[in-house]
C-alpha cells in the first residue's frame, strides 16, 4: 500500500450544476427534457487532492468553476454530486466540524460593517471565532502593519477605499489562525507594493508552521509561479493539469530553446539548421540585429551551435536560454490565454 500523506482537502468527481433561470411561459409546459437543459455544469468531475502543508493554486480564466469549488469547500455551497473532504472531514455532513478550521477572504468582496472601525471589525469577527480578546488585538496589530493599515485602525470601514477594505478583509482572513486557508484573488486591483507585501506575507505564513495549507486563486500567472508549490489549470469546470509550476512548464517545452542576438551583416547562421541535435532555427531580422531561436534536441548541441556561428563570421551578442511560463502552458491547455477576452459561452 502507498504511503499516504495527511490530505487537506479531496475532492472525488465533484460536480456542481446550476439551474439556468427559466423564461415564464404561462402558456406552454415546458418540455420533458427541458429541465435537463435547464442545467449549468459549473464544475464537471473535479478530482483534486491538495496536500497538509502545501500552497496550492487554482488557475483558471472568468466562469472557470474557482468560486464555485471554493464555496463548496469551505460550506458555503452543496455539492450537486461527487465528495469533497476538508480537513479530513466531508463538506456536506460535517460542515459544522471544518468550519472552525478554515478560513475565506476573497478578493472582491467588501464585507464588514460600515458604522464599526477596521478594528473592531476584525476584532468581532475574531471573537465570532472564539479568539480571546489579548490575542486578537495582537494579531489585529501585526496584521494591519503588514497591509499598511495601522494609520487606519480606527477609521470606519464605510470610509475606506476599496483597496483598503480589501486589505482589511486579507487581515480578516489571518487573525483566526485558520487550519486551512482558502484565498480567491487576494491581490485583486491592488497596487504593485501592497501586492507585494502580501504575497510575502503569505510566504513567510507558510513558512512558519508546515501544518497550514493554502488554496489560492489567481489571474496572475507572476504570483501562482512566486507563491504556490502546485497548481490546478481549470476551466470550463474540468480540471486540465495538475502539477508544480516547473513540471507544467516542462510538459509545454518539447525541446529546450535557446535565443541568440547576432550583428548583422554576416550570414553565419547558414547551415546551423543543419547540425545534429538542432531541432529548428528561425531567424527574425531587426533593424540592428538578427535574432536566432533554436530548438534542440539535445541541449549540448548547442556548443557546436555557438562553434558553427563564430566560425562562420557571426558575431553574437547576447544568448539566453528561454524558458516557457505558465503562460505558455495556459494558453497549450485552455487554447488563449488568461486575460484574453473569451467571448460568450454556450
Ligand atoms: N448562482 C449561480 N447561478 C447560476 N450560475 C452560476 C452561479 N454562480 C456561478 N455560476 C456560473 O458558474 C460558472 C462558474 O462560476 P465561478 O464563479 O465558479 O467561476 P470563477 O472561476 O470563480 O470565475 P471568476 O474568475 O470570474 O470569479 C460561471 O459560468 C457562472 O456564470
Amino acid at each position: 500500500m502507498r504511503f499516504m500523506e495527511p490530505l487537506a482537502i479531496r475532492t472525488e468527481g465533484l460536480t456542481r450544476t446550476y439551474r439556468k433561470p427559466r423564461k415564464r411561459r404561462w402558456w406552454s409546459k415546458p418540455k420533458p427534457d427541458e429541465a435537463e437543459a435547464r442545467d449549468f455544469v459549473a464544475l464537471d468531475q473535479v478530482s483534486l487532492e491538495v496536500r497538509s502543508g502545501e500552497l496550492f493554486g487554482l488557475l483558471g480564466p472568468n466562469g472557470a468553476g474557482k468560486t464555485t469549488l471554493i464555496k463548496i469547500l469551505t460550506t458555503l455551497l452543496a455539492p450537486t454530486s461527487g465528495s469533497a473532504r476538508v480537513d479530513g472531514l466531508d463538506v456536506v455532513t460535517e460542515a459544522h466540524q471544518i468550519r472552525p478550521r478554515i478560513n475565506m477572504v476573497s478578493g472582491g468582496e467588501s464585507s464588514g460593517y460600515g458604522i464599526l472601525n477596521v478594528r473592531e471589525n476584525l476584532w468581532l469577527f475574531a471573537r465570532i471565532y472564539g479568539v480571546p480578546t489579548a490575542v486578537a488585538q495582537e494579531r489585529i496589530d501585526k496584521m494591519l502593519g503588514v497591509v499598511g493599515l495601522t494609520e487606519k485602525a480606527t477609521s470606519r470601514i464605510s470610509h475606506l477605499s476599496t483597496g483598503q477594505r480589501q486589505k482589511m478583509n486579507f487581515c480578516r482572513g489571518f487573525i483566526t489562525d485558520p487550519k486551512i486557508l482558502f484565498l480567491d484573488e487576494p491581490t485583486l486591483g491592488l497596487d504593485v507594493t501592497s501586492a507585494r507585501a502580501i504575497r510575502t506575507f503569505v510566504k513567510d505564513w507558510m513558512k512558519e508552521r508546515p501544518d497550514r495549507t493554502l488554496l489560492l486563486t489567481t489571474h496572475y500567472m507572476a504570483e501562482a509561479e512566486e507563491l504556490c508549490d502546485r497548481l490546478a489549470i481549470i476551466d470550463r469546470g474540468k480540471v486540465l493539469a495538475c502539477d508544480t509550476p516547473a513540471n507544467l512548464k516542462r510538459q509545454v517545452q518539447k525541446y529546450p530553446i535557446y535565443e541568440l542576438s547576432l550583428a548583422p551583416g554576416h550570414r553565419g547562421w547558414d547551415g546551423v539548421d543543419k547540425l545534429p541535435d538542432v531541432h529548428q532555427v528561425t531567424t527574425t531580422t531587426t533593424p540592428t540585429t538578427v535574432e536566432l531561436k533554436v530548438s534542440l534536441i539535445e541541449e549540448p548541441a548547442i556548443g557546436a551551435v555557438v562553434q558553427s556561428l563564430v566560425t562562420g563570421g557571426g558575431r553574437i551578442l547576447t544568448m539566453k536560454k528561454v524558458e516557457p511560463t505558465l503562460e505558455d502552458v495556459f494558453i497549450e491547455l485552455v487554447g488563449h490565454g488568461l486575460t484574453e477576452d473569451e467571448g460568450p459561452k454556450g
